[in-house]
């Protein structure tokens, strides 16, 4: 049992919104490995970044998406810093990973900078600059598909990627 696919990338690339297309597109259901944090430990992630600082989040986010990964067959869509964790990385191994891409312009646009997000609560341009810089090399490394999504609608991103997704055969011609 594996998902159909597991969507990564940074904050404001998509993952929510394209996934939830692609999971309509393929008929199966949608997951955000957050969602999954917040079920289990009982409050937003905001409050877990405060209350027990961000290594025990990574920890709690290792688990989720191990646990996640070997019982979930649909779009499973990873927190922006998921990458970040070595076990969270070895864990995607086996599974079809794409990395939405976005570029800082475009990740501002979509993002908002406002409240809600911990890593962004201080100078978040800047802020979401570096983290951008410093994870792609991450991304890049768990994908097994990149896909670019500056300038585009995240309907035509789901489309592809279903197209892509789809077994061999599925086609109709
Ligand atoms: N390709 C796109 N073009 C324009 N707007 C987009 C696109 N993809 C997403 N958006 C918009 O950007 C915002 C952020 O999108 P979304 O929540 O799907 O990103 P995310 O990658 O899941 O972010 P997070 O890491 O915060 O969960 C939403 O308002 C969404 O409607
Ligand atoms: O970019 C990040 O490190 C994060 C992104 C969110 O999805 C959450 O997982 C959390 O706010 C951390
Ligand atoms: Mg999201």
């Amino acid at each position: 049992m594996a998902p159909a696919a597991v969507i990564v990338g940074p904050p404001g690339a998509g993952k929510t919104t394209v996934g939830q297309t692609l999971a309509a597109l393929l008929d199966v259901p949608f997951l955000d490995a957050d969602a999954v944090i917040e079920a289990k430990a009982g409050k937003p992630i905001p409050e877990i970044f405060i209350d027990d600082g961000e290594p025990a989040f990574r920890a709690m986010e290792r688990e989720a998406v191990a646990g996640t990964l070997g019982s979930f067959e649909g779009i499973f869509a990873l927190g922006g810093g998921a990458i970040m964790d070595p076990g969270t990385r070895a864990a995607l191994a086996p599974h079809t990973v794409v990395f939405l891409s976005v570029e800082l312009p475009d990740a501002v646009k979509r993002v908002g900078l406002g409240a809600g997000r911990p890593l962004l609560s201080v100078n978040p341009r800047a802020t979401l600059k570096y983290l951008m810089e410093q994870r792609r090399p991450l991304y890049a490394e768990v994908a097994t598909h990149t896909i670019a999504t500056d300038g585009r609608e995240p309907e035509a991103i789901a489309a592809q990627l279903a197209a892509l997704l789809a077994p061999a055969g599925d086609a109709t011609t």
